[in-house]
């Protein structure tokens, strides 16, 4: 489990994280989703035991991770910026990081060739393209077997086809092995169909973090009309967090339990009650909606 709770960070006066609190449950893909500077890297960084926190404490698997070797070992990242030696290939890497990950399994190095076909393990990373390195990097990083992972935009770079066979690998590895995996991007729909909890970032500060089926559960959108024109009066129960209209049907997204809200609306004899899905993103823009802050960038 990581928990980190307030956590502050300045470069030059400039608080990047500002009392970030958040919580990723072992076993469990989490989906840091924020704007470009919200501070994704930044707190990756410190769970990656980069970067020292002014204030506030990191904590996986219940013990601070700055300057913990034997927490490291259990933890693999794909940065945003790769890391590889000047001239080394992916084979030279695998070797090193056999080295330093007592739980290297160099029968999955051999398996997994087959699933990066594209990748030359011999040629120089720094010679691969954008998205070959990406590829060198899970390849190495599924190897390393961690207890966590954690990704900094990683399928930025990859085509469809390659990111589909990374997210099936590491939810075969979270099925399997009960790996952690927390993964940043500022593309909500990038992570919708994979991650099982999200945290929503800005200004350095978690606004919102759920799970998928809290979320899912606990909000509805019903198209609804009525023999007569207009709304009318809905319970003062309800807690409709918007309403919008095109000709005679109304379109409401309402939070709360959905058997129940059905019920209540049932009551004032629409003519027509169709419940439609919410997506990931439509979720997040009515949890949000009060904000005044960019949502726009955080789900487009
Ligand atoms: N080493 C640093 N020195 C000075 N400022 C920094 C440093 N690292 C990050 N920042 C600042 O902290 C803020 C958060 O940056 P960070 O890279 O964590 O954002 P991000 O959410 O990962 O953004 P992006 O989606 O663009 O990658 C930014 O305003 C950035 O300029």
């Amino acid at each position: 489990m990581i928990q980190i709770n307030d956590v502050v960070k300045s470069f030059d006066g400039f608080r990047a994280l500002d009392g970030l609190t958040m919580k990723v449950e072992e076993g469990s893909i989490y989906g840091l989703v924020g704007p470009n500077g919200a501070g994704k890297s930044t707190i990756l960084r410190h769970i990656m035991g980069i970067y020292r926190p002014d204030s506030g404490s990191i904590l996986v698997h219940g013990q601070p991770v700055y300057e913990n070797p034997a927490i490291k070992a259990e933890m693999a990242a794909i940065p945003d910026e790769l890391y590889y030696f000047n001239s080394a290939s992916t084979r030279d890497m695998m070797k090193f990081y056999r080295g330093l990950y007592p739980q290297f399994d160099d029968k999955r190095y051999d398996a997994l060739r087959e699933a990066f076909p594209e990748v030359d393990e011999n040629q120089p990373i720094r010679r691969l393209s954008k998205g070959m390195q990406k590829q060198s990097a899970f390849w190495l990083a599924l190897c390393c077997q961690p207890k966590v992972l954690v990704l900094d935009e990683p399928v930025d770079g990859l085509d469809p086809v390659m990111r589909r066979q990374v997210w099936s690998l590491l939810m075969g590895d979270v099925a399997q092995r009960g790996t952690t995996v927390l993964v940043s991007s500022h593309n909500l729909r990038e992570l919708e169909d994979v991650c099982d909890h999200v945290g929503i970032l800005s200004h350095g500060k978690v606004l919102l973090e759920r799970s998928l089926t809290d979320l899912q559960d606990n909000i509805i959108k019903l198209q609804l009309a009525f023999s007569e024109p207009g709304l009318p009066p809905l319970p003062e129960s309800l807690n409709v967090l918007h309403t919008s209209q095109i000709g005679r049907v109304y379109t409401l997204i309402v939070r709360g339990d959905p058997t129940q809200i059905k019920e209540r609306m049932a009551a004032l004899n629409p003519i027509l009650m169709e419940m439609l899905p919410l997506n990931l993103e439509e979720i997040f823009i009515y949890e949000l909606g009060g904000e005044d802050y960019a949502v726009r960038d955080i789900v487009l």
